[in-house]
């Protein structure tokens, strides 16, 4: 078992219990189980995301090949991952980052690197997520990386979300938050009022990404990004990713269906791994 040993410096949420124990998720299609045992302490949301990811970390096995996720509870499983390296700790291992800026943070750490093209199997893709459903379907992309983690994480043997507990929905959409789509900057508002468009019983409203220069937000391979917004969450993600997929022009969309194995959620409670 492992003890919570970290006191945050922000956001703080506060256990209060000296040890915590196994909550059960309703859905019938997953299962749960606890390994985390906390001693009283006050956990920020950045503590929860680095305690999702290091147990994550757990599962690495020497001479494996990597996926290594993108966005801020990624980013602590990648520092962990580095840190196991440079102690001695992990060996034998390489990845394969799903953005420039996971490998920028990979190289800086060290962490041996490689290309699908070389390494087209994956043992193990660890990745955080921005909602997360009962039957562990996900929305990804809101940190603007999807198509390169569908990519690496589609052909991940075993595919761990990371989270803390805010991303938890009860349906796709239902965060009234970005639901992301990549297209090509060729006609990008033609594609903008598509989408619009293809989910107006949802009360779906769509706009281009803007970066923090004002500038549309350009991908790391060089397309545009339509955010989605729902009012009400997706009745099917199944029927909403074929329909988007059939827009030409539309490169990609943040709707991950079927492709966690297991998704690591840390809460005030402790940490739930959610299996199908
Ligand atoms: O999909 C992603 C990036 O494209 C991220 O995994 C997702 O946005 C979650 O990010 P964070 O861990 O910072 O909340």
């Amino acid at each position: 078992m492992a003890s919570l040993s970290f006191l945050s410096s922000s956001h703080h949420l506060t256990l209060r219990t000296p040890s915590l124990t196994l909550r059960k998720i309703s859905s019938p299609r997953t299962s749960v189980s606890f390994s985390v045992k906390a001693q009283s302490v006050a956990l920020s949301q950045d503590d929860l995301k680095k305690l999702a990811a290091e147990k994550a970390v757990e599962a690495i096995k020497p001479g494996m090949v990597l996926g290594l996720g993108t966005g801020s509870t990624a980013a602590f499983a990648v520092d962990q991952i580095g840190k196991l390296l440079a102690s001695g700790q992990l060996h034998d291992i390489v990845g394969i980052p799903t953005s420039k800026r996971t490998e920028e943070q990979a190289r800086s750490l060290g962490i041996p690197l490689v290309a699908l093209d070389t390494h087209p199997r994956i043992d193990l893709a660890i990745d955080g997520a921005d909602e997360v459903d009962p039957n562990l379907d996900l929305v990804k992309g809101r940190g603007g990386a999807l198509l390169r983690e569908k990519m690496v994480e589609a052909v991940a043997e075993k595919f761990i979300v990371v989270a803390d507990d805010t991303k938890l929905v009860t349906g796709l959409g239902g965060s009234g938050l970005a639901m992301p789509v990549e297209v090509v900057q060729f006609c990008w508002k033609f594609n903008l009022i598509r989408l619009k468009d293809l989910f107006k019983e949802f009360g779906c409203d769509a706009k281009l990404r803007v970066g923090g220069d004002g500038e549309a937000y350009v991908t790391d391979n060089s397309n545009y990004i339509i955010d989605l917004y729902f009012k009400e969450p997706l009745k099917d993600g199944f029927a909403a990713g074929r329909e988007i997929g059939k827009l030409e022009g539309v490169v990609e969309h943040g709707l991950f269906l079927g492709m966690a194995t297991s998704v690591i959620i840390a809460g005030k409670n402790g940490v739930e791994v959610m299996t199908k």
